[in-house]
């Protein structure tokens, strides 16, 4: 069943309603995290997209009262870490108020050339430097350059979408 939501044209789109409609938007799942002067961090993020290939670029949004962001923006690295389907309540614990030695304890972690956390079975890692740095409303968009991946061709994917997980099955014999 279409459920229309009516907007007037000369109203300004409320927050909740704004979040109602992007909760329609299915995403991937990441665990963004950090390491370096500033310390160890890491939160859960949907807001991450591809930018460019050339140079190789994500995008990042990470909001300014989080209690990561001082560790990001100091540090000037960071790695995306694409979650897999097992990774659920990884994803809940990143995504709470959680002590952030408590949430690095429940995964096992390696580092590749900046020295951010690189999650065991990711199903892909992008090590990053942050190039720049853009402020809109309450957030920042953090452009990070990749300057090293690791790609992982076995496991299912974790998708949120309607406020929930889903599990994205891989067909047999993928992974180009
Ligand atoms: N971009 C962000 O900062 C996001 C933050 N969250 C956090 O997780 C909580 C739970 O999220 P949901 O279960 O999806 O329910 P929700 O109703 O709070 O959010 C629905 C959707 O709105 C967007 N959204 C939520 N908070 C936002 C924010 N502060 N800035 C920009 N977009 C935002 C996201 O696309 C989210 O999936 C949120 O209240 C928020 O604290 C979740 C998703 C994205
Ligand atoms: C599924 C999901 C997606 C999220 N996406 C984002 C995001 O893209 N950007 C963001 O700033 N926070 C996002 N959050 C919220 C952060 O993960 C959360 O605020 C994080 O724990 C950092 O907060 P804290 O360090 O203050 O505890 C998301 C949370 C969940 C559960």
């Amino acid at each position: 069943m279409q459920t229309a939501t009516p907007h007037h044209p000369t109203l300004p789109v409320e927050k909740q309603e704004f979040r109602d409609a992007m909760a329609r938007l299915g995403t991937a799942v990441n665990i963004i995290t950090t390491d370096g002067p500033a310390g160890r961090a890491g939160f859960t993020a949907s807001a991450v997209c591809s930018v460019t290939d050339t140079p190789p670029t994500l995008l990042v949004c990470l909001n300014r009262s989080a209690s990561v962001y001082p560790m990001f923006k100091q540090n000037h690295v960071l790695c995306v870490n694409t979650l897999a389907h097992s990774h659920e309540s990884l994803s809940n614990l990143f995504g709470g108020k959680t002590p952030m030695e408590q949430r690095f304890e429940a995964a096992e972690w390696s580092t590749l050339a900046t020295g951010s956390p690189i999650l065991s079975g990711a199903l892909v890692s992008f090590d990053c430097k942050i190039t720049q740095i853009t402020s809109v409303g309450t957030h920042d968009i953090l452009i990070c350059e990749a300057v090293a991946l690791v790609r992982n061709d076995e496991s299912h994917g974790l998708a949120y979408f309607d406020r929930r997980y889903h599990s994205l099955m891989r067909a047999a014999n993928s992974g180009s």
